[in-house]
């Protein structure tokens, strides 16, 4: 049967990049999309602006909501202090079988922690389970319409602390109109928005960093 886009993301990774390597595991992929087929990957633009907040923030304690072939995975971990507690949530398992191998061939595969099921049922859970009390970071970057319910949850379960950085791709396009509003308008965060585009296209798109004032 004909293979998938993960898939032969995948085997462009296998050929193209160095085992170990995250820089080239980085620049396969994109590779991959400006040449081959597009892919929902944060991509090399909005890539070098979720390096420069990670790098800021140098959390202890990191949560991504959306692994999808473990780009950004990938993106974030090679930027991490040893010890920190990375935690990446995807809900298809064809992508999270894809991400695995992805992070592996990078060299990372210690440094993180990949979780297979719905954020709104994890994040409950994530204290007991994980032994976390508070996300130092965290990137949104899973189903649009879930970024407003889940920030509700982190907050309800405890699981910001003041300082604490969320960064959400994809505010413009798909776009995230509530979780905006919420997080702009909100007394409790201090919201910046950092103008980029679509990966791999000329579409508006861009991050949006949200500093949680407790
Ligand atoms: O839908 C996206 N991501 C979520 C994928 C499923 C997440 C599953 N999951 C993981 C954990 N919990 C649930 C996404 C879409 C686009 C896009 C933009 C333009 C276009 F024409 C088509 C697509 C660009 C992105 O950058 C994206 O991130
Ligand atoms: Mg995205």
């Amino acid at each position: 049967t004909r293979s998938t886009r993960p898939q032969r993301m995948l085997k462009a990774v296998q050929k193209n990049a160095i085992r170990g390597n995250p820089e080239s595991v980085i620049s396969a992929i994109d590779y991959f999309c400006k040449h081959s087929e597009w892919a929902m990957n944060v991509g090399d633009e909005k890539g070098c602006i979720l390096d420069s907040v990670v790098t800021e923030v140098d959390p202890s304690t990191v949560l991504e909501l959306g692994t999808y072939c473990g780009y950004s995975t990938v993106r974030i971990a090679r930027l991490l202090s040893p010890g920190t507690k990375f935690i990446t949530v995807e809900f298809n398992p064809a992508s999270a079988e894809v991400a695995r191998k992805i992070i592996a061939y990078a060299g990372l595969q210690d440094k993180v922690t990949l979780v297979e099921g719905a954020s709104g049922d994890l994040i409950p859970q994530i204290k007991k389970l994980y032994g976390i009390t508070t996300f130092d970071f965290i990137f949104l970057d899973h189903w649009k319409d879930r970024y407003l319910p889940d920030i509700k949850l982190f907050e309800e379960y405890g699981l910001l602390r003041k300082g604490s950085v969320l960064l959400a791709d994809n505010v413009i396009c798909p776009g995230t109109p509530e979780y905006l509003e919420y997080v702009r308008n909100s007394p409790r965060y201090e919201s910046r928005y950092y103008p980029s585009h679509l990966e791999y296209t000329k579409v508006e798109d861009g991050l949006e960093k949200s500093l949680f004032l407790g």
